[in-house]
């Protein structure tokens, strides 16, 4: 990674659908400014303690333990032969605000499960994992949701609040190396899984399109906070959360990339006080990818054209990320007085 401001990444070509509006570095009031907002965002309280996070660590990775067992078991009970039951390998994947690096104290942690084709969604995870959780003393609060539109099961894990999703790939073995960026991991895939690896793809994808991650983390939890101080985090609601709030600030990294966090946050505004919406906002190109799997498309699908903030994810298959943003609360977000 580079310097704080240097734009070292992708062979010094550019990120993103267009040129950058500016490749202008910082002054040094842009230094000073950005060490008073790091500053400020420490004495808010949005960082957690190192305590926490090596607490959070230890976790995840017993988690992952947790799940390598419960492979062996499964393939174990299918009659698999010892040498294949001990090949057999799940592994735990993180995303979501804690995989970019922006989650304060006390967050949840969203995590993937992926496993081989023979684990089952319906009785493998969310029967025989579960038995398995239901036993740890660890575990607490554990609550089952098979049937969302994205199935997950949601658990404490020594007072850790964990969302776990269940991706079933269509290899007989998971290697510990696995890359699930290549959509090819995607083929033959039910379409809870689809869901289930998209936020792990996306938020890889996300890292990789912006010049620079500490920049963008630091523009990144700012803006979450003041959408949080203003009452516009939440997507359920019909405003932006996590996800959108990070595309929107990835994409101002891309236009500005030789640009601290304190340029970036006045920039932020800047841009999207006069974003014509609904353009999209886009990191990549859309592409149509070989799988069929369909990807937003207003020229196409008629109900994507009532989308009234397209802010696009950048992982095979594109998908509108705020689809619920409705044009009262687009008007709520953009000031823009109700038209008489
Ligand atoms: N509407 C959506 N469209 C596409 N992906 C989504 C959407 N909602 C959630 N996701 C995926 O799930 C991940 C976790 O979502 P979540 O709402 O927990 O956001 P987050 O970025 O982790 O922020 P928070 O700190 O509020 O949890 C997102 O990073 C994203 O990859
Ligand atoms: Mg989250």
């Amino acid at each position: 990674m580079g310097s704080p401001g240097s734009n070292v990444r992708n062979n010094g070509r550019h990120l993103g659908v267009t040129e950058p509006i500016s490749l202008g570095g910082p002054t040094e009031f842009d230094v000073i400014k950005t060490r008073e907002l790091e500053k400020f965002l420490a004495e808010a309280g949005l960082y957690e303690s190192q305590e926490e996070a090596v607490s959070r660590e230890e976790v995840l990775g017993s988690l992952d333990q947790v799940v390598k067992k419960w492979i062996k078991a499964v393939s174990r009970a299918k009659g698999f032969n010892e040498q294949l039951v001990q090949e057999a390998n799940a592994k735990i994947f993180t995303f979501g605000s804690y995989r970019l690096g922006v989650h304060g104290p006390g967050a949840d942690v969203d995590t993937l499960c992926v496993g081989p084709r023979h684990a089952t969604r319906e009785e493998d995870f969310f029967v025989e994992l579960h038995k398995m959780l239901a036993e740890m003393p660890e575990v607490t609060e554990l609550h089952p949701v098979p049937d969302a539109h994205v199935p997950v099961m949601k658990f404490k894990f020594n007072g850790v609040s964990i969302d776990l999703l269940y991706a079933k790939l269509s290899l007989w073995v998971i290697p510990e190396d696995l890359d699930i960026s290549q959509d090819s991991i995607l083929q033959n895939a039910d379409e809870q899984t689809v869901r289930s690896l998209n936020g792990c793809r996306v938020t890889d994808r996300i890292l990789r399109l912006v010049p620079n991650i500490q920049n963008f983390r630091t523009t990144l939890r700012c803006m979450r906070f003041w959408a949080k101080r203003r009452g516009v985090y939440s997507n359920v609601a019909g405003f932006l959360g996590g996800i959108n709030w990070a595309l929107l600030v990835a994409r101002i990294c891309q236009l500005y990339p030789n640009a601290l966090p304190s340029m970036l946050v006045s920039r932020f505004f800047r841009v999207f006080a006069q974003w014509r919406w609904p353009n999209p906002v886009m990191l990549c190109a859309i592409e149509e990818g070989s799988l069929g799997l369909p990807v937003w498309d207003p020229r196409k699908n008629y109900r994507d054209r009532l989308h009234q903030m397209p802010i696009i994810t950048p992982a095979y298959p594109c998908m509108n990320s705020s689809y619920n943003v409705s044009s009262s609360t687009l008007r709520v977000m953009t000031g823009v007085p109700e038209r008489k």
